[in-house]
């Protein structure tokens, strides 16, 4: 997969080759990444990247040219398929079954925006999908993007090692993860789950899918909501439910 981003802050970016799952894949060459400065298409001596909003108002908004000519030259790179994302809090909200949506592209090219924005019309003309990462509003869309890259980058088939890719398993099937635990056996009184040290793989694994699916029931039900859970899932889930009201009485 290739990868492209358009991004007044390309420095930002240089995490991605220093460590981990990202920077691996693109050491390996499963993932491509280059990033194109619309400062570097500039032509005035000021090398000028912002513009003044029609109607007035506070803020600046991304001049044009300068981004549109930056679009143009990572599209010319990426391919003519490549899909240009716009990250803004109007997009798509995103969330694992996006990501996997998108690891199937062949390339994408991320339009980071910054000050209040980018013209309509560009977005209109140039921009294929916007996507959010949330409800909030940040300083630019560079943070959306790397984050979307870092979950893009686990998907791709050899990024991820074998432990990465047990962390991926626990996210991917759609329930929260389960409790994990790690030396000492004792913290403040508090003592690992006794199934965890018994060796029973088949009990440890069992524990741990009940507590994915408690967890889930308890924090995020709306994952829940329209899933259909086979016998086993629904066992233990109801088994959960009884242990937690029996405790908190709820
Ligand atoms: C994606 C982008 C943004 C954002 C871009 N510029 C200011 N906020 C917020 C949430 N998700």
């Amino acid at each position: 997969m290739r990868l492209g981003v358009v991004t007044l802050f390309p420095s930002m970016f240089h995490v991605l080759w220093d460590s981990g799952v990202t920077g691996r894949a693109l050491k390996r060459g499963i993932v491509g990444l280059n990033l194109w400065n619309p400062r570097d298409f500039t032509h005035d001596r000021h090398r000028t990247v912002d513009d003044r909003p029609y109607g007035g108002g506070p803020g600046m908004v991304m001049g044009v040219q300068p981004l549109r000519d930056a679009i143009h030259a990572g599209r010319a790179e990426l391919g003519e398929g490549c899909r240009v994302l716009y990250l803004s809090p109007q997009g798509r909200r995103l969330d694992q079954a996006g990501l996997e949506a998108l690891a199937t592209q062949k390339a994408l090219l991320f339009v980071a925006g910054r000050y209040e924005g980018v013209d309509e019309r560009l977005v209109d003309v140039e921009i294929d999908e916007e996507w959010s990462i949330g409800d909030y509003v940040l300083s630019g869309g560079e943070l959306a993007a790397m984050v979307m890259i870092d979950g893009l980058v686990r998907l791709l088939p050899g990024a991820l090692g074998a432990t990465e890719s047990a962390q991926q398993d626990s996210f991917v099937n759609g329930l929260l993860d389960c409790p994990h635990y790690t030396r000492p056996e004792v913290i403040e009184g508090r003592r690992v789950p006794s199934v965890l040290l018994s060796g029973n793989h088949e009990a440890i694994r069992r524990w741990r899918l009940k507590q994915a699916l408690g967890r889930t029931w308890l924090k995020r039900p709306d994952l829940l909501s329209g899933r259909i859970l086979n016998l086993e899932q629904q066992h233990l889930l109801a088994e959960f439910i009884r242990e937690y009201q029996a405790e908190y009485g709820e």
